[in-house]
């Protein structure tokens, strides 16, 4: 039977363990907390969809079972994730943060795949997730890859499979997430204010062109035109940035904006305004 371990029972965690246990797969979740481990045992995992609801088992621990095998998915953000780096199973590994901080880390590791979400999921509370929107899961397969044939073929059924530099794919999205959280973390609105306001889109515009002084390649790839039209499907979301901001949690800044400054100041490319919306954000957890 094809085997996943998730490690991280948060939005994306959850969202995960339900898709692949709906698929047939023998999924096991690894939580942090023993109270959400009791939680899940008790009463199972609840996935809500529109008016769908499904309630399914789970098996759970709070520590990694050793002789697990198959494929180990991180769910955890890019902070939570920097402490496991030493510990990882030999086994094949997914990353599917946002941000390319991780990529950068662990791109000589054997073994290891990055993804990008395009799914929306929100957490209800320990036992519950809610899917907020549809989208894309891809999953990079570097060229001169060692083929990982039957275990890459067994996610095609949920995952995009591309033949694409991995750091390209987390860049691609690097460039959307640039763009729009940071702003709409300072401005305090949601994605769609960003094309609705002709100042607020001329900032936007800004952050793209710095942003394509350090990463010329990437232009045809995400070109503005890009960028907006996400605002414009995501119109009325608030970013992820901006949520974190408003429940006082650390921004993922670190790995999505930090990454693209340490790549301009390598090639000597100044990113005046990208560090100032780095400054912005880090100094609102700074109080
Ligand atoms: N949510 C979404 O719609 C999307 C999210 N992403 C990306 O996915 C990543 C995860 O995001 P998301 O799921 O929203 O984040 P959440 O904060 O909802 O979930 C993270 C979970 O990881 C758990 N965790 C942290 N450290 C460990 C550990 N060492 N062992 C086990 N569990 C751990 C946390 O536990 P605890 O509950 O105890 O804090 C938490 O439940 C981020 O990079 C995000 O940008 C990408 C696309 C869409
Ligand atoms: C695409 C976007 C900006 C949608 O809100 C996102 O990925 C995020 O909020 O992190």
């Amino acid at each position: 039977m094809r085997q996943v371990t998730i490690i991280g029972g948060g939005s994306l965690g959850l969202l995960f363990t339900h898709f692949f246990t709906e698929r047939g797969w023998d999924v096991h979740l690894v939580v942090r907390r023993e109270e959400q481990r009791e939680s899940l045992i008790k009463e199972g995992l609840t996935y809500h969809r529109g008016g769908e609801v499904q309630t399914n088992a789970v098996s759970v621990t709070t520590a990694l079972p050793k002789n697990r095998e198959g494929l180990f998915l991180y769910a955890m953000k890019y902070d939570d994730l920097v402490p496991l780096f030493n510990n990882l199973p030999q086994g094949p590994k997914l990353f599917i943060q946002n941000g390319i901080a991780h990529y950068d880390a662990l791109q000589n590791e054997p073994n290891c795949f990055f993804a990008t979400v395009e799914h929306g999921a929100k957490r209800l509370g320990d036992v519950q997730v809610l899917h907020t929107g549809e989208g894309r899961i891809r999953l990079a397969r570097a060229k001169d890859e060692p083929k990982q044939g039957d275990i890459l073929q067994s996610l095609e059924e949920l995952f995009i499979i591309e033949t694409i530099e991995p750091e390209q794919l987390l860049l691609g999205k690097v460039i959307i997430n640039s763009c729009i959280n940071p702003l709409t973390a300072l401005l305090r609105v949601p994605n769609g204010h960003l094309v609705e306001s002709i100042s607020a889109e001329r900032a936007m515009r800004e952050v793209y062109d710095e942003l394509m002084n350090v990463l010329p390649s990437m232009k045809k790839h995400v070109p503005f035109e890009r960028v907006r039209a996400v605002c414009q499907q995501t119109a009325t979301n608030d970013s992820s940035m901006f949520v974190d901001v408003q429940q006082g949690r650390k921004t993922e800044l670190d790995t999505i904006v930090r990454p693209i400054i340490e790549r301009g100041r390598l090639n000597q490319i100044p990113t005046p305004r990208l560090h100032m919306l780095y400054q912005l954000l880090t100094s609102l957890h700074e109080r």
